[in-house]
């Protein structure tokens, strides 16, 4: 049987994708250790959709360090459904330049929470993973976080279930969303009442990034 062939990630993406969301040298180095560890598991674990593996740093990297600059301030970061490590890991990296910063990835699926610790140790990213539900762990902890995010973990409404109590003891929330976001208010404001901010994808991979400062229920 033939052999897959080796994934390679154009140089062009990620230069495009540093020129969308600038990053300091360590963390570009971080970046790279991180993109090198994906590709080898990708081999046997699928952590990203295949086809949008050529765009790695512009559709998932540039897509998940966008968010830095709608909480520049923030220390404290929890991501709901990391997944294979977006935005988690990449924030992650990011936060290795400030002292005592720290973003926890939350993730249910064992296997992907072994990549998401391998992928901290082999970046020195500054984070933790939890292997948890993320309504059992959201109620369990009590730890302050100054930010949460998500992508492509659960509709709207069903994440600010997740993150009202968070952003009741002061959190922003960011949550990475696609095209059909009117659809998903509509459902949202339901069960919710929010003000949310709608911050266009400057990358193009994701549609929209909404931005809650205030989650009540109805
Ligand atoms: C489609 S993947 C997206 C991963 C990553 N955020 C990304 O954008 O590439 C959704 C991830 O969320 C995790 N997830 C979904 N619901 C969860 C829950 N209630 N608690 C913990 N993890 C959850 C899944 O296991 C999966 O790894």
């Amino acid at each position: 049987m033939a052999k897959p062939a080796p994934i390679s990630i154009p140089a062009s993406d990620k230069a495009a994708a540093l020129a969308l969301t600038p990053v300091s040298r360590e963390t570009e180095a971080r970046l790279d250790r991180y993109v090198d560890l994906l590709v080898a598991w990708q081999a046997k674990t699928n952590l990203v959709a295949p086809s949008t593996l050529p765009q790695l740093w512009t559709r998932h990297i540039a897509d998940s360090l966008q968010l830095l600059d709608l909480a520049p301030s923030a220390r404290r970061w929890l991501d709901f459904g990391s997944g294979g490590g977006f935005p988690g890991v990449v924030l992650a990296c990011a936060m290795a330049e400030h002292e005592g910063a720290s973003v926890q990835l939350v993730e249910r699926i064992a296997k992907k929470a072994a990549f998401l610790r391998e992928a901290l140790r082999v970046t020195g990213g500054a984070g933790s993973v939890i292997l948890a539900d993320i309504g059992d762990y959201v109620d369990s902890s009590k730890a302050p976080i100054d930010c949460v995010t998500a992508r492509a973990v659960a509709p709207l409404h069903i994440l600010l279930g997740y993150a009202e109590p968070l952003v009741s003891r002061g959190a922003k929330a960011l949550f990475l969303k696609g095209q059909d976001i009117e659809s998903e208010l509509t459902e949202a404001t339901k069960y919710w009442n929010i003000e949310p901010i709608l911050h266009p994808s400057r990358t193009g991979g994701h549609g929209w990034i909404v931005e809650l400062n205030r989650i009540e229920r109805r």
